[in-house]
């Protein structure tokens, strides 16, 4: 479980003190327009980067005050881009850092349909496979594999996943990592811009403004036509607003 107790920053970029939860078995996705802050949330809920006000707990014990290598075994970021001064074969890069049996290895190589790339140096990769490697690090990171045997409780934290992947990529990842909080206890918190993503596959959302979450709860509360029109100045097309089901986010033309 990870806990913020009104977290904060005030050196630019800032954020608006904010206190909740993210309970285990559940997918929150992180939206809001560019500059918003929610790459700064992530990395203040990552422990990357501490708090000026507040605390990030997790289990109870503030982000801070974790050894580094436990916490590397409970929590996982994925960044945006991918960085590397080696061409590194995606197989090692993934089990890098990691106490992933080869095995374990393989079985989230197939989850995230790199099997055919495993051998293939990462500097060689497109932009969508590369975000791809990104993720199954994070889950060998976390200890995943072929038993899935990871611990509850674990917290895997992305910031925009699905940016480079084609539609079927995007539709198993929002899958596997729905799969991961609903059947493995995992807490998963992604930070998209596709908010039609974020209406089908998240429990829960928090939308982000200059700095603040403006408001929270599920994708039929938060993502309503007015509220995004207004936040994101976009014109959106009213024929396609449901209420009877997860919110269609369509373009005006
Ligand atoms: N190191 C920094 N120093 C000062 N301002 C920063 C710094 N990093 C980011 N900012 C500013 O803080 C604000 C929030 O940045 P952040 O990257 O968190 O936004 P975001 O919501 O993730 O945006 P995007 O959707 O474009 O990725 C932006 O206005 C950005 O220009």
């Amino acid at each position: 479980m990870l806990t913020l107790y009104n977290v904060g920053v005030t050196a630019p970029p800032a954020f608006v003190p904010i206190s909740d939860r993210l309970p285990p078995g559940e997918l929150l996705a992180i939206v809001g327009p560019n500059g918003a802050g929610k790459s700064t949330l992530l990395t203040l809920l990552s422990g990357y980067r501490r708090p000026d006000r507040g605390s990030v707990c997790l289990d109870g014990m503030p982000l801070h005050g974790w050894n580094a290598r436990q916490l590397a075994r409970r929590r996982a970021l994925v960044a945006q881009k991918l960085t590397l001064g080696f061409d590194w074969p995606v197989r090692d890069l993934v089990a890098l850092g990691s106490t992933a049996s080869p095995d374990d290895v393989e079985a989230v190589l197939s989850m995230l349909d790199l099997q055919p790339l495993a051998a293939r140096g990462v500097q060689h990769l497109s932009g969508g496979e590369s975000q791809r490697v990104m993720v199954a690090r994070a889950l060998c990171q976390l200890g995943l594999g072929r038993s899935m045997s990871m611990p509850s409780g674990g917290v895997l934290l992305l910031d925009e996943p699905t940016s480079a992947l084609d539609i079927g990529q995007q539709q198993r990842l929002m899958r596997l990592l729905r799969g991961l909080a609903e059947m493995h206890g995992m807490t998963v918190c992604c930070v998209l811009h596709d908010l039609n993503l974020a209406a089908r596959y998240a429990h829960r959302v928090w939308l982000l403004e200059r700095g603040e979450r403006i408001a929270a709860g599920t994708p039929e509360a938060v993502l309503t036509p007015g509220c995004l029109a207004r936040v994101f100045g976009a014109e959106l097309d009213a024929s396609a607003s449901r209420t009877d089901q997860a919110p269609l986010v369509l373009l005006a033309p």
